[in-house]
């Protein structure tokens, strides 16, 4: 796979990782053979281990749901194991995904494969947070994000019916009908020691830790005050 060489680094892509007649083959299979949320917007279905959309980590109350055979042949083939967790989006035009870092406790690196219409993911960070850049994400390119990428800037999908065509020419593209696979791997001891606080669930958990172990200090020691005035 490729950096791409732009900010947020960590970007790898690798296009064309299958051919047009498997992404047809596998756009038959997701449209005629896999039952779906019957709900409009984005809708996802879980292999391997279920993500909790409670805690943001698995969902430790769902079996474990084997892979089917269409997704075992779309592993990442770089990776000495397979994932622990894959979603399958699809996203009818006008859907998108808000800002977001995947979780960096429960999960260490993450793959995406687009299949379908193309679309551009906005990824923010960078000086004050304001940097925005968006990547154009071609059908059947798979993509790694790592370091900056999937630790420090965010990464959405706007939810709306147009794009503008990348290269900034102006004119605008209408949105597809999008499927995605997201692949993830669960990180060894669910901790994360990037420490930003901003976007790491470890970095804050540890902080609020810190936060009431400071807060049960300062009341234990009134505690103690005021037994010790008591007993005077
Ligand atoms: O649709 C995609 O390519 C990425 C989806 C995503 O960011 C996620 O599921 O966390
Ligand atoms: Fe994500």
């Amino acid at each position: 796979m490729e950096e791409l060489p732009i900010r947020p680094a960590g970007i790898l892509m690798q296009e064309e990782f299958i051919t047009p007649e498997h992404e047809a083959e596998l756009i038959r299979i997701f449209q005629n053979e896999l039952e779906w949320p019957a709900r409009s917007g984005r809708l996802s279905l879980h292999y391997g281990y279920t993500f909790s959309y409670k805690t943001f980590g698995v969902d430790t109350e769902t079996p474990y749901k084997p892979f089917p055979d269409w997704l075992r042949a779309l592993l990442p083939p770089a990776e000495p194991a397979p994932p622990d967790q894959v979603c399958l989006q699809h996203y009818p035009p006008g859907a998108g995904i808000p800002p977001h870092v995947d979780t960096h406790g429960a999960y260490d690196q993450l793959y995406a494969l687009s299949l379908g219409a193309p679309v551009p993911m906005q990824f923010r960070g960078g000086e004050g947070h304001a940097e925005t850049v968006d990547v154009e994400l071609p059908p059947r390119s798979m993509v790694r994000l790592s370091g900056d990428a999937r630790l420090h800037w965010t990464h959405s999908i706007r939810a709306r019916k147009t794009d503008p065509l990348p290269g900034g020419g102006g004119g605008v593209r209408p949105r597809g009908h999008r499927w995605s696979i997201t692949y993830r791997w669960i990180r060894e001891g669910g901790e994360c020691e990037c420490g930003n606080e901003r976007l790491c669930d470890t970095a804050q958990k540890r902080k609020g830790i810190e936060k009431e172990y400071r807060w049960k200090a300062a009341t234990d020691a009134a505690t103690t005050d005021t037994q010790g005035a008591v007993s005077t």
